[in-house]
């Protein structure tokens, strides 16, 4: 699906970002330009640098080089303004989860500055929305994996962000759900918003996206329209391919041999 963006809209600027770990190099230099109103996929493999390259696009992870923009906001230089901006799911969740989801809720919208009604309102659409409207009063532990991460994406969304930064938003969650993800998401792009995720479903992002970066060893291999990058093929051969191919289980024999 691709809509006509302005590609001089450009709502997040990420330029020549870097980071390290001690000798490990996480991220190489990343650049990406996200128009505003797109549904950007950013895939790559296992340790590629996805979620370090978001981290420090939300502002939870200083960058050793480079610069992000949200807006014409610098991230690092006012992180506060930034954050502002953008609403974030981030990879591990840690969230406070002896909280019911409705306190959760309330914690996040208030933390962002709406008032006790607004967020009461916006609770009950975001619960509707989500289909968690049976588990509000709950605490938030004994949500299993995919209610929790519904919760975590309805307290990114509360304060009606101008972008969502989602790092595997589809994780542990069941195919229905994540459909309706998918829709409640389409509905913020068609509205104005912008959406940038991270996933490794290859099948997902080629339906719902119309803008994917690969990352492969803290690098961006190919990005542009699903089409551009895709090149004639399916995104997930494509992935393959610039991700260095498949291991084989050579060398894996004692695996099927009797241990008797
Ligand atoms: N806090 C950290 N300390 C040390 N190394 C780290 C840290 N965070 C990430 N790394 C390393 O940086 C590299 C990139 O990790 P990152 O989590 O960004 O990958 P990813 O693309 O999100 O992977 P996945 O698809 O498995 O979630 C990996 O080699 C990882 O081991």
């Amino acid at each position: 699906m691709v809509r006509d963006l302005d590609p001089n809209n450009i709502v997040l600027s990420i330029s020549g970002l870097t980071k390290k770990f001690g000798s490990k190099t996480a991220v190489a230099g990343v650049d990406i330009d996200v128009p505003l109103g797109s549904f950007y996929g950013i895939v790559g493999p296992n340790g590629a640098g996805k979620t370090t390259t978001l981290s420090m696009v939300t502002g939870l992870l200083r960058p050793d080089g480079g610069s992000i923009t949200v807006l014409d906001q610098d991230v690092w230089r006012d992180p506060a303004a930034a954050k502002r901006l953008i609403g974030v799911l981030p990879d591990r969740l840690r969230l406070f989860d002896r909280l019911t989801g409705r306190q959760l809720l309330y914690y996040s919208g208030t933390l962002r500055g709406l008032d006790a009604q607004t967020v009461s309102r916006r609770s009950d659409d975001l619960a509707v929305a989500f289909g968690l409207e049976d588990a509000l009063g709950r605490l938030v532990a004994d949500y299993s994996a995919g209610m929790t991460k519904k919760i975590a994406l309805a307290c990114a969304m509360i304060h009606s962000p101008r972008i969502l930064v989602l790092d595997e938003p589809f994780e542990s969650v069941d195919p229905v759900s994540a459909a309706n993800v998918v829709e409640i998401l389409q509905k913020y792009v068609a509205g104005g918003g912008t959406v940038v995720l991270s996933s490794h479903s290859m099948d997902m992002i080629q339906r719902v996206c119309d803008r994917v970066a690969i990352i492969v060893e803290g690098r961006v291999l190919s990005k542009g329209t699903v089409d551009q990058v895709r090149e004639g093929g399916t995104l997930e051969q494509r992935f393959v391919e610039l991700a260095g191919g498949r291991k084989s289980a050579e060398g894996m024999e004692w695996l099927l041999s009797s241990s008797d």
